[in-house]
């Protein structure tokens, strides 16, 4: 029910009644101690309906208001619109959503309570004798005027003859009264009772008996046994009152709110009042001058403790458009932990499309949060332990489920957690043993080629079938063109960076892959549990558009991953607990930074989810790679990079012995060639041969010096102008 606290009189703030604090016009410049425009408005008082729905408190003008009117327009140009339609009937799928839930709601209550009516009527039985004894005592009461006794006692006591014989007067006649209108009540009651069995029908008689008992049972029960129990238990929240939230604040020992608080009852403002929001309260709060939203974030665990809230419950959060001040408090009814989520809506169904926002999971207010996989590229960092590999799973999950994506999974940590998407990958990894960086490598140059061809592909186009130059998902259907979405998702990507042999190649390629990628169609997702420079290269962490950090510990991680300065700006996944698993801050894809809880998708789950997938797929003919079973040997994979290594191999020279070419192979890429040069002058021309023979290129006799020697000799040799055509011939295909 709406406030009916009358306000429309202004008085000194001594006047002003308890349930008022004065609202702060947002944007208003706040300095501690200085006198502070604002307008009292109502917050403690019940501002919320059943349905939940804010009502519009009352606002008042200052009585020290003489501004003028250019003061008057600007104020009201600062000021919030409240939406005229509510948020649960804004728009076609929220209004079916609301109406779904109360038809739910209330089908639920019905079958309930229908399954127990039996229960209800043996209690209503059981409790009836208890209930006729009550009545009949209370009967008794009535009738003998009991509740005058005391008067007339006191009376007596206090010797006053006149007023006692007046009141045993009074009670006569009422008891007179009372037992004549009882003694008509019983006969005409024993009357029916003796006469309606013969008279009425059988139906009437089960009737009267039914209200009867049910009567009488209800007048038998007790409040803490009522006859029928709740079919839905409500969370016990308490209501957010503006008192609450400044005590909450004031207890955080911040000087900049406890010094002009001291002096000024109001120096916390309200730019709006409390109301509900989702399922919790709101609280546009408008901090003292020189005090930041930040700096209340930073103290989330004291806060929570000063609202008595968990601190799962407890969100505090830079007001989106506001000022650095400006803070909403939204604290939920239940903690965000523990609330059941509700299903992924892709946890079943057929295919996606991965250009379209897919939903990822759910704010603190339970709403989903989407956005589409394509054209960005994404970190995903967290101290151990808090959801990085559950969330990256799940992306990949998401990116399975569109057929036509290409997934290069590398489990660097090797313990099998992104297992369940093999069966679906390209090309697929687990561990970090010295092969296994070595496949790695391999793929991410051959993905470089790759991207380097689709750049190509999409310059070339008629601009009508890519104005944007880059890739739509028609472009990416037409199998002929081969621009299909391909997701690389790399679990503890630090081991790549870090490598003392490959870390600056994997960089390099991951830099170029990450501003480049995206526009061709190649996303890449890294996760790391250590975000610092050397884990993530700044290079790529600054070129990545979706970041989503859980806990973390430190400034510098937080930043690593949000990007520079947001720490500064408040968005801190330090607040985050070690029981907020699963829960971080959502960077960049949305319109504001936004705290979401990815889906817990457990092992078995994700299985599931992986082989609709797969069979999709396998109906569409995309069955590829790894999950094919047509994986390659690392030797296989080099062969993609053979043509320009040994163009790298030649240096400036048209001309190259073969063997001399495998020696400078096998320095460049020891793990891939070195085992080639540990042969025989003959036997590396041969194997050299072998290798590029599926290019199209032959060896030739080639006059050159033996360096061991200083003669010249003709040996077995390639030729550059081979090598460029066979790239440019592959290019073309
Ligand atoms: N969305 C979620 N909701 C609830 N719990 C989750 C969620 N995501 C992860 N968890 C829980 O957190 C635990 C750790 O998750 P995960 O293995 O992804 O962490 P991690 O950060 O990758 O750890 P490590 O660095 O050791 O690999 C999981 O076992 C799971 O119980």
């Amino acid at each position: 029910m709406s406030t009916t606290t009358d306000l429309t009189a202004p008085g000194s703030p001594d006047e002003i009644p308890d349930n008022v604090r004065h609202l702060r016009p947002t944007g208003t410049d706040a300095t501690p101690g200085a006198a502070v425009e604002t307008v009292p408005v109502v917050l403690d008082a019940e501002i919320v309906d059943e349905d939940q729905a804010a009502v519009r408190p009352v606002l008042v003008d200052s009585a020290e208001d003489t501004t003028d009117d250019s003061d008057w327009v600007t104020r009201l140009r600062h000021q919030t619109r409240q939406p005229i339609v509510p948020h649960y009937l804004s728009s076609v799928a929220e209004i079916r959503q609301t109406a779904r839930w109360v038809l739910r709601h209330y089908a639920h209550a019905t079958g309930y309570h229908a399954a127990r009516v039996p229960l209800y009527l043996w209690r209503l039985a059981a409790r009836s004798p208890r209930g006729a004894l009550l009545l009949m005592a209370a009967t008794g009461r009535w009738v003998s005027d009991s509740e005058g006794r005391p008067l007339r006692r006191e009376m007596a006591l206090r010797g006053d003859a006149e007023r006692y014989l007046k009141l045993v007067a009074e009670r006569n006649a009422r008891v007179r009264v009372r037992t004549i209108l009882t003694l008509v009540a019983g006969t005409v009651g024993t009357v029916l009772l003796v006469v309606l069995p013969d008279v009425a029908p059988g139906w009437v008689l089960w009737l009267c008996g039914l209200v009867a008992v049910s009567l009488l049972g209800s007048l038998g029960s007790t409040a803490d046994k009522p006859v029928a129990t709740r079919a839905v238990v409500q969370a016990q929240a308490a209501r957010l009152t503006s008192d609450l939230v400044v005590k909450a604040l004031t207890s955080l020992s911040i000087a900049g709110i406890n010094g002009p608080m001291a002096k000024n009852p109001n120096a916390i403002g309200f730019t709006s009042p409390i109301h509900r929001d989702g399922p919790g309260w709101r609280a546009d709060v408008e901090l003292p001058g020189g005090v930041t939203a930040a700096d209340v974030i930073e103290r989330r665990e004291r806060l929570a403790s000063g609202l008595g809230r968990a601190l799962g419950c407890v969100w505090p959060e830079q007001a989106p458009d506001g000022h650095p001040g400006q803070l909403v408090l939204w604290v939920g009814d239940r903690d965000m932990s523990k609330a059941k989520q509700p299903a992924w809506p892709l946890a079943k169904g057929g295919a996606i499309d991965l250009f379209t926002p897919q939903p990822f999971g759910t704010d603190v207010r339970g709403r989903w949060v989407s956005f589409a996989l394509m054209f960005l590229a994404g970190v995903v960092g967290a101290i151990p332990r808090m959801g990085k590999t559950f969330t990256l799973r799940q992306l990949l999950l998401t990116a399975a489920l569109d057929p036509r994506a290409e997934l290069h999974t590398y489990d660097l940590k090797g313990t099998g957690d992104l297992s369940p998407l093999a069966p679906v990958s390209h090309r697929y990894r687990a561990g970090d043993d010295p092969e296994d960086l070595e496949y790695a490598l391999a793929d991410l140059r051959a993905l470089r080629e790759e991207m380097r061809r689709r750049t190509k592909v999409i310059r070339e186009l008629p601009k009508d079938l890519c104005p944007e130059n880059k890739v739509t998902t028609e472009l990416a259907s037409k199998r002929s063109l081969r621009l299909h979405p391909v997701v690389i998702g790399v679990d503890e990507c630090q081991v790549w960076f870090e490598h003392p042999e490959h870390g600056a190649e994997i960089e390099e390629i991951c830099t170029d892959l990450v501003k480049r990628g995206p526009a061709t169609g190649i996303v890449l997702i890294l996760a790391t549990q250590r975000p610092d420079s050397k884990s993530i290269p700044t290079q790529i962490s600054d070129n990545a558009v979706l970041r989503f950090c859980l806990k973390v510990t430190g400034q510098m991680a937080n930043d690593m991953v949000l990007g520079t300065s947001s720490y500064r700006n408040g968005e801190r996944a330090t607040q985050f607990s070690f029981s907020d698993k699963g829960i971080g801050l959502l960077k960049g894809v949305t319109d504001d930074t936004t705290t979401v809880k990815g889906v817990y998708i457990d092992g078995p789950g994700a299985e599931t989810i992986a082989g609709r997938a797969r069979a999709v797929r396998s109906a569409a003919g995309l069955l590829s790679g790894y999950a094919a079973g047509l994986d390659v040997e690392v030797d296989e994979v080099a062969a993609d990079t053979l043509l320009p290594d040994v163009l790298t191999a030649m240096g400036a020279a048209d001309k190259a012995w073969s063997e001399s070419i495998v020696d400078r192979l096998a320095e460049l890429r020891p793990a891939v060639y070195g085992p080639w040069a540990e042969q025989d002058g003959k036997d590396k021309a041969k194997h050299l041969a072998a290798a590029l023979k599926p290019y199209g290129v032959s060896t030739v006799q080639v006059w050159g010096t033996d360096p061991g020697t200083g003669k010249g000799a003709n040996r077995r040799g390639v030729e550059r102008a081979h090598i460029t055509n066979a790239i440019t011939e592959r290019d073309r295909k």
